[in-house]
């Protein structure tokens, strides 16, 4: 951000991108406000440019007739902010806490991307008095006390309601704990356009999920299409083989072989599951494995791993993993650990990989030259290559934490691996196509994993842009929509 706005501010006259970012705050905030003319601004100012933001759109407000007060924190003001909200009418607080306790809005502008650790001692109690005000309370460019680039919230942060962010998406806008800190997030452009950099993280769209999504052709054939192995579930967890046969059943291959001692169960609910007795490497031949889910004892790991062909690896295949073993594979592997399974891993405690969650995904793609999907209330996808960006999922729900729908999620992103998906793009529209079968699930209720599963095809068809019920079947060549549409549709 900061070498992007030093190449775009080198063209531009003195102050003009603070401008840019303070007309689009201003803006942001008319609209909350609904009306501007007698609402009740109360601006937090902390040290930096932040703060000038903070003030500049405070003084576009009072010109519409709002009354302004600023409440500087820190040492320092922004002394070109403070004499724009002067001139038009705002003024500095005398009592703080008075003008909070009456405020409509307050304009978080304490820190931005220069923050560090969480909140100074002097801002948390105006802080809280801002919260416990009603206002709308609204970030400026981040919620001061977040960490900009790693999603991290060691200590006190403000908790708002919208955040009003310049010129791109940061990281902790994106990634728990922070993300929650953010409420709505806006995008105001300052016009920074191609000198943005390539991007750490990265969320897919609709769009994207459609182009990548594997649409059989005229010349398939359940071959073709790839067939997935599933090696999950023991005496103690058939269901578990139920669920991941369920997931990759809905993922696009064109069959799914079954290895494991649950196949009586997964026929009774799934009769069009391959089954074999064991061991995998006697299954046939499969485009790619998944191995872990409700596996308990039973023996394998080594076996699959063994194989050519992408392996994902989760839940209890993920306990005797050896980052060795997995480095030396010949073919991609995937791993799909929640924040316990990766902490274990790490050799960490599963409260560091939530409070780090962007570190911890990085670490273990590095540490197993493999493919890792860190699930939880952000799921991360990382790369073993650590210059490809890491991707957020943007899609999912908390009703998703309930137990069985990780398993759907194995199932699901082994068979887009079979289907011929890179292991990045398997994994992230696995976990987006996951997210939204939730949500259409859930609609605000507890859901269980089998539904997710079910509400897959629906999640792929709103992914796909696929035609609506009636119109399928229409003119050849119109079916599954997917992978057709122009880009940016
Ligand atoms: N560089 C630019 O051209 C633009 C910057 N913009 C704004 O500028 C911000 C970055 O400005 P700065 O680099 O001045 O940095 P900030 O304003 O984010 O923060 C720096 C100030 O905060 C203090 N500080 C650091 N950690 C703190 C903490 N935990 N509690 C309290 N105070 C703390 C520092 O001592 C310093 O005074 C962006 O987030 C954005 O809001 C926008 O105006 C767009 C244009
Ligand atoms: N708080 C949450 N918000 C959103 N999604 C969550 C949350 N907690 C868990 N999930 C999702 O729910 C699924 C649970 O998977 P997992 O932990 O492996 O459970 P199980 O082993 O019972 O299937 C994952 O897709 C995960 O990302
Ligand atoms: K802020």
């Amino acid at each position: 951000m900061r070498a992007a706005e030093a190449a775009l501010m080198a063209g531009l006259p003195e102050g003009a991108l603070m401008q840019r970012a303070a007309a689009g705050l201003a803006g942001a905030c008319a609209g909350l406000l609904g009306r501007v003319y007698g609402a009740r601004v109360v601006l937090l100012v902390g040290g930096g440019a932040n703060g000038g933001d903070a003030l500049y759109a405070g003084a576009r407000l009072a010109r519409r007739g709002a009354g302004v007060s600023a409440v500087p924190l820190g040492a320092r003001i922004h002394q070109g902010g403070l004499d724009a909200l002067v001139r038009a009418g705002g003024r500095v607080a005398d009592d703080p806490f008075a003008v909070l306790a009456r405020a409509d809005l307050v304009l978080d502008g304490i820190t931005g991307i220069g923050g560090r650790g969480g909140l100074r001692p002097d801002a948390v109690p105006v802080v809280r008095a801002s919260r416990a005000s009603g206002a709308v309370v609204v970030a400026v460019d981040l919620p001061s006390g977040v960490d900009a680039d790693t999603g991290a919230v060691d200590g006190e942060a403000v908790r708002a309601d919208a955040t009003v962010t310049f010129g791109a998406y940061k990281p902790g806008l994106l990634v728990d704990p922070a993300r929650e800190y953010a409420g709505a997030v806006r995008l105001v452009d300052i016009g920074l356009g191609d000198l943005l950099p390539t991007p750490e993280l990265e969320a897919l769209q609709h769009a994207d999920v459609a182009r990548l999504l594997p649409v059989p052709a005229a010349e398939s054939d359940k071959y073709r299409r790839g067939v997935v192995g599933v090696v999950a579930g023991s005496a103690r967890y058939p269901g578990a083989a139920v669920l991941a046969v369920a997931g990759a059943l809905r993922g696009g291959a064109g069959a799914v072989r079954y290895v494991g001692p649950a196949g009586d169960a997964v026929l009774a609910r799934y009769p069009e599951t391959l089954v074999h007795p064991g061991p995998p490497g006697r299954a046939g031949r499969v485009q790619a494995w998944v191995i872990g889910p409700g596996l308990a004892d039973t023996p394998g790991v080594e076996d699959v791993l063994a194989s050519d062909v992408p392996v994902l690896v989760d839940a209890d295949g993920l306990r005797p993993l050896d980052p060795a073993a997995v480095r030396a594979r010949p073919a991609p592997t995937v791993l799909t650990p929640h924040a316990g399974e990766a902490a274990a891993l790490l050799g960490t405690a599963r409260e560091d990989v939530e409070a780090r969650r962007l570190e911890a995904v990085r670490e273990l793609a590095g540490r197993y030259g493999a493919t890792v999907l860190l699930k939880g209330s952000t799921t991360l996808v990382a790369d073993p290559d650590p210059d490809v960006p890491v991707r957020v999922n943007p899609t999912g729900t908390p009703w998703l934490a309930t137990a069985g729908s990780g398993d759907v999620l194995s199932g699901l992103t082994g068979s887009l691996l079979a289907a011929g998906l890179a292991p990045r793009d398997a994994a992230s529209t696995a976990a987006y196509l996951h997210g939204l079968a939730a949500r259409r699930a859930a609609r605000g209720a507890p859901l269980t994993a089998h539904e997710v599963a079910e509400a897959l095809p629906g999640a792929w068809r709103d992914a796909a842009g696929a035609p609506r019920a009636g119109l399928d079947g229409g003119p050849a060549g119109t079916e599954g929509g997917a992978g057709r549409r122009p880009p940016g549709s």
